[in-house]
């Protein structure tokens, strides 16, 4: 078998296009755009980018872009006098704090002090609660934009055994309970997993998010299993994911590439929950 390569591209395109178009539509209702911040501290060159395509996707959508940059030696005290400047201001209906920060700033506290409504990156712990009971709140961009990617493959993802590879609280944990929510038999495997391929080897649905360039290999996958890998791993060979791509696509039934696979729905998924944010503020029933 050779798996489909599924286009996150193409995806991500069509769901900026489709948000863009009720942006429109909210603009004429609201009588003003909707509005993201976006924070950046130091000079971490892949944050600058990734920041920087967050503003050019933001304005492509109609929506009013805020950059904020601030240098690496920025105290936490100065930027949480930001976040609360950004919470406290009506034209600002998402915050976003460009992750990782420097080492010296507890990111923790920082996510902590956005105002949870504007929360669209959805790391806040009450959003991460929101998320664990069902209630509607804002789903972390990545997890929710790999959720798209396997609902286009599967209208219908009820009973499928999923395996989580990852335990982080931004894309293993959400993830694993956005496919609970689907009605998936989920596993979450980690650094300390005794068998981590025998679980693989039962998983409909496999997603890779543990940082580890090639991590899983082909022979772990089950034939026809649906693989996202959500690593984004700089190496001498250039950019590579979590999954050993080449030997888990003559064995899956679709599988996702590094790059031009999950991240480009990451920036989509945050145009869409910022829609989203200035529906909910203005009192609007969002278009989704
Ligand atoms: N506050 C946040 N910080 C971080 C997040 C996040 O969702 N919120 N996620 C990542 C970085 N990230 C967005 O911020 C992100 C990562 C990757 C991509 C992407 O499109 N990747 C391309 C490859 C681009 C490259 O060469 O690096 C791809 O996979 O095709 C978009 C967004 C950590 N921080």
């Amino acid at each position: 078998m050779t798996a489909t390569i599924i286009d996150g591209k193409a995806h991500a395109l069509a769901l900026r296009t489709r948000i863009a178009s009720h942006v429109a539509n909210f603009r004429a209702a609201a009588g003003r755009a909707p509005g993201l911040a976006v924070v950046l501290v130091g000079e971490d060159p892949a944050s600058a980018v990734y920041v920087r395509n967050k503003g050019k996707a933001t304005r492509d959508a109609g929506m009013e872009s805020f950059e904020h940059r601030l240098p690496a030696d920025t105290d936490a005290a100065t930027l949480l006098a930001l976040v609360a400047q950004l919470n406290a201001d009506p034209a600002v209906d998402g915050i976003l704090v460009q992750l990782p920060l420097p080492a010296h700033i507890d990111a923790g506290a920082v996510l902590l002090a956005i105002d949870p409504d504007k929360d669209v990156d959805g790391f806040h712990p009450v959003n991460a609660g929101r998320l664990a009971i069902g209630a509607d709140g804002f789903v972390p961009c990545t997890p929710l934009g790999c959720l798209m990617l396997l609902q286009d493959l599967h209208p219908s993802l009820s009973g499928m055994e999923a395996v989580v590879v990852g335990r982080s609280n931004i894309v293993g944990k959400p993830m694993a309970q956005l496919l609970l929510q689907q009605s998936c038999t989920v596993t979450i495997v980690h650094s300390r997993t005794r068998d981590v391929a025998a679980h693989l080897r039962r998983a409909d649905i496999v997603v890779a998010a543990v940082g580890i360039p090639h991590f899983i290999q082909g022979d772990w996958i089950k034939p026809g299993a649906s693989v996202i890998d959500v690593g984004i791993n700089r190496t001498d060979t250039g950019l590579v994911g979590d999954v050993d791509f080449a030997a888990a696509r003559a064995v899956a039934g679709a599988i996702t590439p590094v790059p031009g696979g999950v991240g480009p729905m990451t920036i989509a998924c945050l145009i869409r929950n910022t829609y989203v944010s200035a529906c909910r503020r203005e009192g609007i029933e969002a278009a989704l």
